[in-house]
């Protein structure tokens, strides 16, 4: 029987029933969004003009305007500081974002996989809808999910990966499709073990004993793999008016930590209170890292899952990978709070929480507060 390395205690829950499990593609099988079928990207290098159906009302570079002023930006850490279990944990507190370097991960894997994901919109339209995401399915190629919430379409087209990419990449590619899965699997398995270890250094940080139920689950996470996780491949192409379309439209991330990498061309913005939108720069070789509602919630709302979204370039189609990471599906995530602080949220198990944000996008935190 597999145990706790470091209270010994067995992991019955999430070792022995595993078949039994839900998965996270089946957790979002079970919230489809109604409005998302037969909706397909359009085929944006043959425009010159912005389509009605993705003129924003308010420009996303005006809405709120941006904060240029160079002292302001988001921290930067090195993996490979003493302390960096105390930076880390105090930036989630006052940021809940920050930009990481010497984290461990192979530059060329990360050009590889940009390499990879850049070949697959390259590919003809007609290719790319043979993958299409099939109504209620969450992966495979398509529009971001979050669009049902918004009245305008997103200048974006993604393609979303949950374990193995075989099945959708065969029906990109008829030959040829093994290098896109083997760079992705590899990615998959690199993001994951800098996900548990970033996980690991902000648990400790909070103090949460190593007997409570998320640190049971992250030590067991690696034997067991019992995640959800799930990588996104983001395309925004270059667009003829970047200033009347949206690249992605402001949202947080679901999960526990969302670890992007972003291409050199700039995009990404949060949105932080006092300041408004700020520029997240791209730095060569660094890892964008980002609280996500759950680390929200377990924090008991001590870390912040910032608001982001992402404007489009005039000259340069932009390319990022994002990998979300948190428990699985079965999961119930409690908020870790110190007495006499009381929690702010009630316990929600990971698969309904992702039912509440299908429904209720941003909303779905409130639902959930005390
Ligand atoms: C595991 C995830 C996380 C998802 C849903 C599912 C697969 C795709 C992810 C994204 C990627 C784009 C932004 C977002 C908001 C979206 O629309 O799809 C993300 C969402 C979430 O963080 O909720
Ligand atoms: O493209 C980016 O920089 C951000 C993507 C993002 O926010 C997401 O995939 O959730
Ligand atoms: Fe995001």
């Amino acid at each position: 029987m597999l145990q706790n390395s470091k209270t010994n205690k067995p992991i019955s829950l999430l070792c022995q029933s595993i078949n039994i499990m839900t998965t996270l593609s089946q957790a979002y099988r079970d919230h489809p969004l109604i409005h998302l079928h037969h909706i397909v990207p359009l085929d944006f290098d043959s425009l010159r003009t912005v389509p009605d159906s993705h003129d924003w009302p308010h420009s996303s570079y005006d809405t709120l305007k941006l904060h240029t002023n160079g002292d302001v930006s988001i921290p930067l850490i090195d993996m490979s500081d003493p302390n960096v279990a105390m930076l880390i944990g105090n930036v989630c507190k006052t940021w809940g974002v920050f930009q990481l370097t010497n984290h461990g991960v192979p530059t060329s894997l990360v050009e590889r996989a940009e390499a990879e994901a850049g070949r697959l919109f390259d590919l003809p339209m007609t290719r790319k809808l043979k993958a299409l995401r099939a109504p209620g399915d969450a992966t495979g190629y398509g529009l971001p999910r979050i669009t049902p919430f918004f009245s305008k379409y997103m200048w974006h087209e993604g393609f979303t990966i949950m374990g193995s990419s075989a099945e959708h990449a065969s029906q990109l590619w008829s030959s040829n499709y093994q290098p896109f899965c083997d760079v992705m699997e590899e990615y998959q398995k690199n993001m994951k073990s800098l996900a548990e270890k970033i996980t690991h250094l902000i648990l400790n940080f909070l103090k949460i004993p190593d007997d409570a139920e998320i640190s049971n689950w992250l030590h067991s996470a690696g034997a067991a793999a019992a995640c959800s996780t799930a990588l996104q491949l983001n395309c925004y192409p270059r667009c003829p008016d970047p200033t009347r379309v949206m690249g992605l439209a402001p949202h947080t991330d679901t999960f526990l930590l969302t670890i992007l990498h972003q291409s050199s061309t700039c995009g990404l913005q949060i949105f932080r209170d006092g300041f408004g939108w700020l520029p997240v720069t791209p730095v060569a070789g660094a890892l964008v890292l980002n609280v996500g509602d759950l680390f929200h919630i377990l924090s008991n709302g001590r870390f912040p899952n910032v608001l982001h979204r992402v404007v489009v370039d005039p000259t340069r189609r932009r390319l990022s990978m994002a990998y979300f990471f948190g428990p699985p599906p079965d999961f119930c995530v409690t908020p870790f709070n110190n007495p006499p602080e009381s929690p702010r949220f009630r316990s929600v198990v990971v698969k309904e929480y992702v039912g509440l944000k299908a429904k209720n996008l941003e909303c779905a935190l409130s639902m959930i507060e005390i």
